[in-house]
């Protein structure tokens, strides 16, 4: 199958003179050598995406990419599928746990349809995009036609062209779409799916291995779908392949991609698959507790911010870590050197 999709040029960021002024920076500031951690390097790479020694971040947006799964009639989530329209009224209404965490920390949020089962009413913060209702049922045909998919990549690179600010943060829903991910991991990484697949929302031991054997016979039955693209049209979802599309125009843009867990990444896979420069412009917010999260933060060569247990996605965990974002910045920006504060440096 072949998916009629050009990804833009993601060039690579490589700048040697800018990383050493950076990192310059970082060690004439008033401390001992490194002692901000992972902050200095979290500086570091802000700087080398804005293309600056002082970068700022600006109008930050939290998209939720949202769309329903053909899979999910199989019983591989804990949750039936109709949460995932009335999560998309929750977030719109402002209750959901994104919801709470986009309005505490100034994150403007916008509720993309990339494929839901359901019509909302037209509002503020609500985007439709949605190439089809709901995927169909990976185990008897391909999740997206060729066209479906190609559809989604270009709308997501579409909707952020519309969007203002440089730093995207990524979230989504869709009830069954950790078997999505897990089923990308699985295929482009080149892992058993037993090691890929987790408990999703809540699934016990039974019901994740029920889960893991439709999963395996959903491999089998796409067993030629090994290319990134032709892997993410077979596996879907809606939602990922909308997602994959902003990633790459994000990074095209130079925005700072703030990744969420287990799903964001899997859409991060597929981008990086296709442009592998696009890592270099992603902020990993956290690890996730789904099992497959650790395999997956592997294959993209990624060190996330925070280990909290969540497992939740939506982007929470990617508000979550905004603030060490807007401090790493402050502290680049605003600290006195050594010289400037007149303190004795290390003898
Ligand atoms: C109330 C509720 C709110 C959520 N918010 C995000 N998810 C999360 O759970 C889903 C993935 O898990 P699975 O593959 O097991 O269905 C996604 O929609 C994800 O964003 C939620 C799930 C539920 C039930
Ligand atoms: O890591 C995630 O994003 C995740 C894990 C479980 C359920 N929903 C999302």
């Amino acid at each position: 199958m072949t998916v009629p999709y050009n990804p833009p040029a993601v060039p690579d960021l490589h700048s040697p003179a800018l990383a050493a002024a950076l990192q310059h920076r970082l060690d004439h500031l008033t401390k001992p050598l490194g002692a901000l951690g992972r902050i200095e390097s979290l500086a570091l790479r802000l700087g080398l995406i804005l293309g600056g020694t002082a970068p700022r971040l600006d109008a930050p947006q939290l998209v939720v990419f949202a769309a329903d799964h053909g899979l999910a009639a199989r019983g591989v989530s804990a949750y039936p599928a109709d949460v995932t329209w009335q999560m998309v009224e929750n977030f719109l209404a402002g209750g959901a746990a994104v919801s709470v965490l986009a309005r505490q920390h100034g994150l403007a949020l916008t509720v993309v349809d990339c494929g839901v089962c359901h019509d909302f009413a037209p509002r503020p913060g609500l985007v439709v995009r949605k190439p089809a209702r709901g995927t169909a049922d990976a185990l008897d045909a391909p999740a997206m036609t060729p066209e479906q998919c190609a559809a989604a990549l270009a709308n997501g690179a579409e909707l952020l062209r519309g969007l203002p600010g440089n730093a995207l943060l990524l979230g989504e829903m869709g009830i069954g779409n950790t078997s999505s991910a897990a089923l990308l991991l699985a295929r482009l990484a080149g892992h058993d799916i037993a090691a890929c697949t987790g408990a999703g929302t809540g699934l016990d031991a039974d019901g994740i291995a029920r889960k893991t054997a439709v999963l395996r016979a959903v491999l089998e039955r796409h067993a030629g779908a090994t290319a990134p693209l032709a892997a993410l049209a077979a596996l879907g979802g809606l939602e990922i392949a909308t997602m994959t599309g902003a990633v790459l125009q994000a990074a095209a843009e130079r925005r700072v991609i703030v990744v969420d867990g287990f799903i964001a990444c899997a859409a991060v896979l597929v981008a990086a698959r296709l442009a592998p420069a696009v890592t270099q412009r992603c902020v990993f917010a956290h690890r996730s507790g789904e099992r497959g999260h650790g395999l997956m933060l592997d294959a993209l060569g990624a060190e996330p911010l925070l280990d909290l247990g969540l497992r939740l996605g939506e982007g929470s965990g990617a508000a979550l870590a905004w603030p060490l974002l807007v401090s790493a910045c402050a502290l680049l920006d605003g600290m006195a050197s050594f010289a400037q504060a007149g303190v004795a440096t290390a003898g």
